[in-house]
């Protein structure tokens, strides 16, 4: 290893990834072992995802890690596991053109600074662990010359947060729960790519922004020691549900995929209920959400739209066509309407288009909005109104990449700190 005070960096980008078949529950809280399957879909990047710049440098005095700008500790077991796990699997890295040669035996003396920004809230139900240390993992194996394939990832991901295992692919994702102490076979794997079933849009809801009560982790350790739902449906509903999830996936067969992935959001939050004390997630936004689809999907004759609520009060809104979408978007607005000072453009945020063919990104106002027939029709004019935050438009993604252009890189490449 040169003495020079060079600064070797790699930055990545991923998603994060929303459960149709919710994982909950663990049966080894060191190892993140669960105690059922689950399958998510992961999201588009282009609209919600995570960058993380990860460099090492012989200048570097100890390793640090700044999350959204903050400078936090790495000293907690979950970010301790996965930097070991890494560096035990740490090849050798040269650069010729710069002069640097690392060899692995170097990598226990050097340290990390780590940057990484979450383009949505964290620590408030979307998911930003999933992203965060998939992204994390996927961006050091590149630094260090990791020689493993994307599930072998995903079992070290898994040990920052059980579910970013799954947002180290793209598309329809499974976690197998697995059967070994040890964990080598908890992983995840691709069930279909991100291209597989392209008429999905995905509309999130976003009830709240604000950090959540009761976290993932502490919510399912308060779960599996009180609640005999869980048990009964790790055993016994869970693993039907996901053979059935995984034939819905492989034949678009919107319809299963509907009834599976709102069953099950459903009964994760009644093993929430069922935990003592119980643990409310979802609030009268969450709820007033789940009526207006189910009654529109019944109406219907057929689905329409699947929802899936994780641990928090937002909706995630899958919509079987854009056609479909943009009745969704038309309802959502004339139902959740934005306060009179809200710009439409920052209460619908990413896929745009979506939002244009609804005729809303002009000056059209959604005042004027009646509710689409295809809606009340179905479900008659409710007079009630609800209140988000904003709605996110987005639709399956792909996987973790690399960016390498430098300009996107969170650290400063002379210094290695934050820019
Ligand atoms: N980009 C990131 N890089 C590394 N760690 C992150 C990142 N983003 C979030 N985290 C970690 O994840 C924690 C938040 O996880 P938590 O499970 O509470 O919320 P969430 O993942 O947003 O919601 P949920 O898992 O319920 O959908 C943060 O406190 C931080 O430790
Ligand atoms: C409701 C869920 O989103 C739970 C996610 O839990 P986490 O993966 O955040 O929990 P830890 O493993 O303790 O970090 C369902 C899911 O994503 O499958």
């Amino acid at each position: 290893m040169a003495a020079e005070k060079w600064v070797y960096m790699v930055t990545a980008q991923t998603s994060p990834n929303i459960a149709v078949i919710n994982y909950w529950g663990k049966r080894d809280e060191v190892r993140i072992l669960p105690v059922n399957d689950s399958i998510s879909v992961t999201l588009d990047p282009d609209h919600l995802c995570t960058v993380t710049t990860v460099a090492v440098s012989p200048a570097f005095d100890s390793d640090r890690m700044w999350l959204n700008g903050k400078e936090i500790s790495l000293s907690g077991i979950r970010y301790q596991n996965c930097l070991r796990e890494i560096q035990g699997r740490a090849g050798e890295v040269k650069d010729k053109e710069r002069g640097i040669k690392i060899e692995k035996k170097d990598w226990e003396k050097l340290h990390l600074h780590i940057a990484s920004y979450n383009n949505f809230p964290t620590a408030a139900g979307l998911a930003s662990s999933a992203a965060g240390f998939a992204c994390l993992v996927f961006s050091l194996a590149k630094l260090m010359n990791v020689d493993e394939d994307a599930s072998h990832l995903s079992a070290i991901a898994r040990q920052g947060s059980g579910s970013a295992c799954r947002s180290l692919f793209g598309g329809f994702v499974k976690w197998r729960m697995g059967s070994k102490e040890d964990g080598s076979d908890s992983v995840a794997v691709q069930l279909a790519d991100e291209k597989h079933w392209n008429d999905l849009v995905i509309i999130i809801a976003v009830v709240s922004s604000r950090q959540k009560e009761t976290s993932s982790t502490s919510g399912m350790r308060k779960s599996v020691e009180t609640s005999s739902l869980l048990q009964h449906r790790a055993k016994e509903v869970v693993p039907k549900r996901i053979l059935q999830m995984e034939e819905a996936i492989k034949n678009r067969d919107f319809a299963s995929f509907t009834q599976l992935s709102c069953a099950d959001s459903n009964q994760y939050h009644a093993v929430c209920l069922d935990t003592s004390p119980p643990i409310f997630y979802m609030n009268d936004n969450s709820h007033m959400i789940i009526s207006l689809v189910e009654k529109w999907n019944l109406s219907e004759g057929a689905p329409q739209v699947a929802y899936t609520f994780d641990a928090g009060p937002n909706a995630v809104l899958i919509a079987r066509n854009r056609k479909v979408a943009v009745q969704l978007l038309q309802g959502l607005l004339y139902y959740f309407p934005p306060k009179s000072d809200t710009d439409m453009k920052s209460y619908v945020v990413g896929d745009m288009s979506i939002l244009k063919e609804a005729g809303l990104d002009g000056e059209n106002s959604v005042e004027n909005l009646q509710p689409p027939p295809e809606i009340k029709d179905s479900i008659g004019s409710q007079d009630q109104k609800g209140e988000v935050n904003y709605f996110i438009c987005t639709k399956p993604g792909r996987g973790p990449v690399l960016l390498p252009d430098q300009t996107q890189a969170l650290l400063d490449p002379e210094t290695g700190l934050p820019k």
